[in-house]
């Protein structure tokens, strides 16, 4: 069935009944004018984005199911980079009225099994038919006590990223290289499941010639990109002076961190950290592996920074040991990078910028 066949009325109802919260903070949630909520003491987040056909996805290699998953960890993923917990959730969406129910619903899936991984509930939204393209924007409300910002970063500090950079930057690179028939593939995967584990190979193309990358080492990437999950920053934010998620790229996000805390920055590009897979990759299809994790984006990693004396133990939000690294120190008003020569530059704002990029 298509949507108009169901409308509005239907949708809602059915979102209704499939998204009933048992969050007692929830006085009014989906049905009303607007939520109601009464979260306790601690201190209320509030964040939006956005995600624009074209723009951030390209339906020929992304499922419904990976773009609701997405939508959700984008959000809690600035909320996390507060050092808060998310919460509450509000979806707004725009699609064409001849979109498939299932589209629809596998869409919402997405969305539950991320709101199940960060356990927030859903409390209101807006549907709305579009004549082009599809917007999907989700707004997530958080709450924390110790909240943390862009602008605390501090002369000596170190600066620390968890997990590996620019596996996503690498995943978008594969899945547009890919041939139809594997981006087919990857569009029925849901990635949690072993339905997978036959894959083998996948094909795309290099320049006229077809190629084939191994599944293991394509895997990862891919899932990077299309089905994130946000960095919980709860053993973070006792230590962090300053935070931020890269979102846009790790220099151009660290460049905001320095601007907003008034500070300068020194990276060590050698110790950036680079995941097996990608470095592979970028080997395969000779594109160089610090750029793409310079510049990126999508990484929905956690950058931060705190004095030097701090070790670390992160957990991530499946409880395993998350990974950070120390890339680099706080210094007072220059922004470089030193390769592994040695050799000083400065560093550049690269990233992804809205209206500028693509
Ligand atoms: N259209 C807008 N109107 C008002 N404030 C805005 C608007 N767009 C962005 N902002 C505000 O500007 C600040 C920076 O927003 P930005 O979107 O760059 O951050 P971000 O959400 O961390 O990045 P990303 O969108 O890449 O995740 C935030 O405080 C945001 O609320
Ligand atoms: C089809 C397609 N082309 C390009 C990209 C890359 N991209 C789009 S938006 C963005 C920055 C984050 O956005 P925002 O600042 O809005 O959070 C990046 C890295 C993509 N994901 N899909
Ligand atoms: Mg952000």
């Amino acid at each position: 069935m298509k949507l108009h066949q169901i409308g509005e009325l239907g949708l809602l109802k059915e979102i209704r009944k499939r998204f009933k919260s048992t969050d007692s903070s929830i006085i009014i949630g989906i049905g009303d004018d607007a939520a109601a909520i009464t979260p306790q003491k601690e201190k209320i987040l509030v964040t939006t984005d956005m995600m624009n056909e074209g723009i951030h996805f390209d339906l020929g290699f992304t499922s419904s199911f990976h773009l609701g998953f997405k939508l959700v960890s984008a959000n809690a993923s600035d909320i996390f980079a507060m050092g808060g917990r998310p919460r509450y959730l509000v979806l707004n969406i725009a699609m064409k009225k001849d979109t498939e129910e299932e589209f629809f619903w596998d869409m919402y899936k997405g969305i539950f099994d991320a709101m199940n991984i960060y356990r927030v509930s859903l409390i209101g939204g807006d549907l709305c038919s579009s004549k082009n393209d599809m917007v999907l924007s989700a707004t997530v409300i958080g709450t924390g006590n110790k909240i943390i910002t862009r602008c605390g970063a501090c002369v000596g500090d170190k600066i620390y990223v968890t997990g590996t950079i620019g596996d996503s930057a690498c995943g978008l690179e594969i899945l547009k290289r890919l041939t139809y028939e594997s981006k087919e593939i990857i569009k029925n995967l849901e990635f949690w499941s072993n339905n997978h584990k036959n894959i083998g190979v996948l094909e795309y193309w290099n320049n006229e010639s077809k190629n084939t990358i191994d599944w293991n080492i394509a895997k990862p990437l891919i899932k990077r990109h299309l089905m994130p999950i946000a960095r919980d920053s709860l053993d973070i934010s006792n230590y962090a002076t300053s935070m931020i998620d890269i979102s846009d790229g790790l220099f151009i996000d660290l460049l905001r961190l320095c601007d907003e805390s008034n500070v300068g920055a020194k990276i060590y590009l050698d110790k950036i950290p680079l995941s097996d897979e990608m470095k592979k990759f970028a080997e395969i299809m000779g594109l160089d592996p610090i750029h793409l994790a310079a510049s990126g984006g999508e990484d929905y990693e956690l950058l931060f920074t705190a004095p030097p004396e701090i070790k670390f133990k992160i957990r991530n939000l499946k409880s395993k040991i998350l990974k950070t690294t120390c890339i680099g120190e706080i210094i007072e008003k220059d922004r470089v990078v030193i390769d592994k020569s040695g050799k000083e530059s400065a560093l550049k704002a690269e990233g992804y910028r809205h209206f500028e990029t693509g």
